[in-house]
């Protein structure tokens, strides 16, 4: 079922323009990864997406309500998770989510109900200013979630951390979405994060230049390439090139690109006493990623 929708939309900054004719779509429940190069338009999309600003044309809706003329009960199912946090550094963690919480009127387990979420009890009384990287982030995703969001914005939400703690807090989101049918809009440069997405949308310049499942766009846009290290080299390349089968030489090993498992396994039934040491690798989504900024 369709959450989000954004159709059609256009964003200019004066003359310049940041995003042009975006349309996509979000399902409830799901997770949707944003990727891009710096400046493609990944933090406007977000901000119109929770309201801070409007588009220049076209139109989003969530969950049925328009985002310009339903701005106030959309705000009510959104939380934001920006790239700069937005916590107060001299006032303690309990501080920041209980001042937030009396914003919404939230009731008073709410903020007990985000710290635990996010396990940062143990860190509740100590001053933002005093915490890394990490855990202030933790404390930007329980403020985030203090009104119980029916959809979570994340723009890049784990720049600058490092892999364990990303993983952690990764663990934490992904079970909020499993648990509780939260919808994820997150923007991000780790593609390891976008792989673990429902749809991702590459953005360059604006655009959407690229959409589908991580498997999805693998499977289309990139191949999957068989490498023999070690073995009777010369004997291999010289039968495939004599049938007029593709095979290269690539820094002193055999390159062969792989269209099917059943050509896997036909050469190395082929050649089992030629290859010593082989490897198949799958193309990646940093594969899928690259090749459009090379294509572009
Ligand atoms: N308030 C603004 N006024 C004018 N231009 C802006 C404004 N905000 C963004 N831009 C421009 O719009 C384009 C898209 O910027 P945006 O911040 O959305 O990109 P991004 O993909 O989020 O980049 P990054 O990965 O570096 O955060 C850039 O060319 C940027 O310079």
């Amino acid at each position: 079922m369709t959450y989000v929708a954004v159709k059609n939309v256009s964003k200019f900054y004066g003359t310049h323009c940041a995003l042009k004719a975006v349309s996509l779509t979000v399902n409830k429940g799901t997770m949707v990864a944003i990727l891009g190069a710096n400046g493609a338009g990944k933090s406007t999309l977000i901000s119109l997406l929770c309201t801070l600003t409007t588009p220049t044309s076209g139109q989003i809706s969530l969950a049925g309500d328009d985002l310009t003329t339903a701005t106030t009960r959309v705000r009510a199912k959104i939380g934001v998770v920006f790239q700069q946090s937005v916590l107060d550094e001299r006032l303690s963690v309990y501080e920041n989510l209980q001042i937030r919480n009396r914003l919404y009127q939230g009731d008073e387990v709410a903020v007990e109900r985000s710290m635990t979420a996010l396990n940062i009890g143990g860190i509740a009384n100590r001053c933002v200013g005093a915490l890394s990287g990490g855990q202030r982030r933790r404390a930007d995703i329980a403020r985030a979630l203090l009104p119980q969001p029916e959809v979570l914005f994340l723009d890049e939400p784990t720049t600058g951390l490092d892999a364990q703690t990303r993983r952690q807090l990764w663990s934490i989101i992904k079970a909020k979405q499993r648990c509780e049918q939260l919808t994820i809009v997150l923007t991000t440069h780790y593609l390891e994060e976008a792989e673990q997405a429902n749809y991702i949308y590459i953005i360059d310049q604006g655009q959407i230049v690229r959409e589908g499942t991580p498997s999805g766009l693998k499977q289309h846009y990139t191949q999957t390439r068989m490498l023999i290290y070690k073995g009777n080299l010369q004997r291999i390349i010289t039968i495939e090139r004599a049938a007029g089968r593709p095979c290269e030489w690539e820094n002193q090993h055999l390159l062969i690109v792989l269209t099917s498992v059943a050509q896997c396994v036909a050469l190395l039934q082929r050649y089992q006493t030629d290859i010593s040491r082989f490897e198949v690798k799958e193309g990646s989504l940093e594969d899928v990623y690259l090749r459009r900024l090379d294509d572009g």
